[in-house]
């Protein structure tokens, strides 16, 4: 059983830059959620905030209703922006390392390791070094690193750059099927037809602000696309433009 993500009016500063500025949405548990907004809006920043690798200036964190703790955030499943793999290690053991340090036993850590190599489409690359791998196959290693230890939040960042359109299916399925298990799931893109196709609900961030949270599949609530929402509130004047 797990429960929802809540953020609460987090606000971050880079010395003179606002990154982020009273933000404050949810993720339900079994929600698939888009975090869209152009380049520099504050996505990774929030992403970070709630993974606790930043301190936010102001706000607070939940998960299942608590603030998080290192032991809770350990249940989070993060794939970074700058996607950090180690490029000398091998595949197999780069995963089978994380999901240790995340408290699986050396057993488990394996089968789940065997599993994720086998779902992404990998396991033929097990023993080679994360380098010689193509872009999109490093990609695919780096969301399995984010899903071995079984975690119970999804946080991605731009968990779909770089793959071919059958590892955007295979992915796809998974954040389904995680969602689908209770798991609160989150993930910025800029392919807003992904977002539309995958997500509960779309939050549109500008200038560090969550600006809009719409609902975008089979509510009956939505006439417009992800794209003209986008569209619309990207382009609309603010003060923090
Ligand atoms: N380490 C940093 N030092 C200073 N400013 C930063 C730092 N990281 C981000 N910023 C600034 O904070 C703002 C938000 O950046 P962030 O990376 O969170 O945006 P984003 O929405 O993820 O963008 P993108 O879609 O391009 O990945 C931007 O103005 C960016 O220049």
């Amino acid at each position: 059983m797990t429960d929802g993500l809540d953020v609460d009016g987090i606000s971050k500063r880079y010395g003179e830059v606002v990154a982020l500025r009273d933000m404050t949405f949810d993720v339900r548990a079994g929600e698939l959620y888009g975090f869209v907004g152009s380049n520099g809006a504050g996505k990774t920043t929030a992403m970070r905030v709630i993974l606790g690798v930043l301190a936010p200036d102001a706000g607070e964190v939940r998960w299942a209703g608590r603030p998080l703790t290192l032991s809770t955030r350990r249940r989070i499943g993060y794939l970074p922006e700058e996607r950090g793999l180690y490029p000398k290690m091998t595949v197999g053991s780069q995963l089978t390392y994380l999901a240790r340090l995340h408290g699986m036993s050396a057993a488990a850590a394996k089968a789940s390791t065997d599993r994720w190599l086998e779902r992404l489409d990998v396991a033929g690359r097990r023993d080679d070094e994360v380098q010689k791998l193509s872009l999109g196959n490093q990609q695919r290693v780096q969301l399995a690193a984010s899903l071995v230890h079984d975690p119970r939040v999804l946080v991605l960042d731009e968990p779909f750059s770089g793959l071919d359109p059958v590892a955007v299916d295979v992915m796809s399925e998974v954040l389904r099927e995680k969602a689908a298990e209770g798991i609160p799931v989150m993930f910025s893109s800029h392919q807003l037809d992904l977002v539309e196709r995958l997500c509960d609900r779309v939050g549109i961030v500008r200038g560090g602000r969550m600006v809009a949270i719409e609902p975008v599949r089979g509510s009956g609530q939505r006439r417009t696309s992800v794209a003209d929402l986008f569209r619309h509130v990207v382009s609309t004047d603010g003060s923090d433009a």
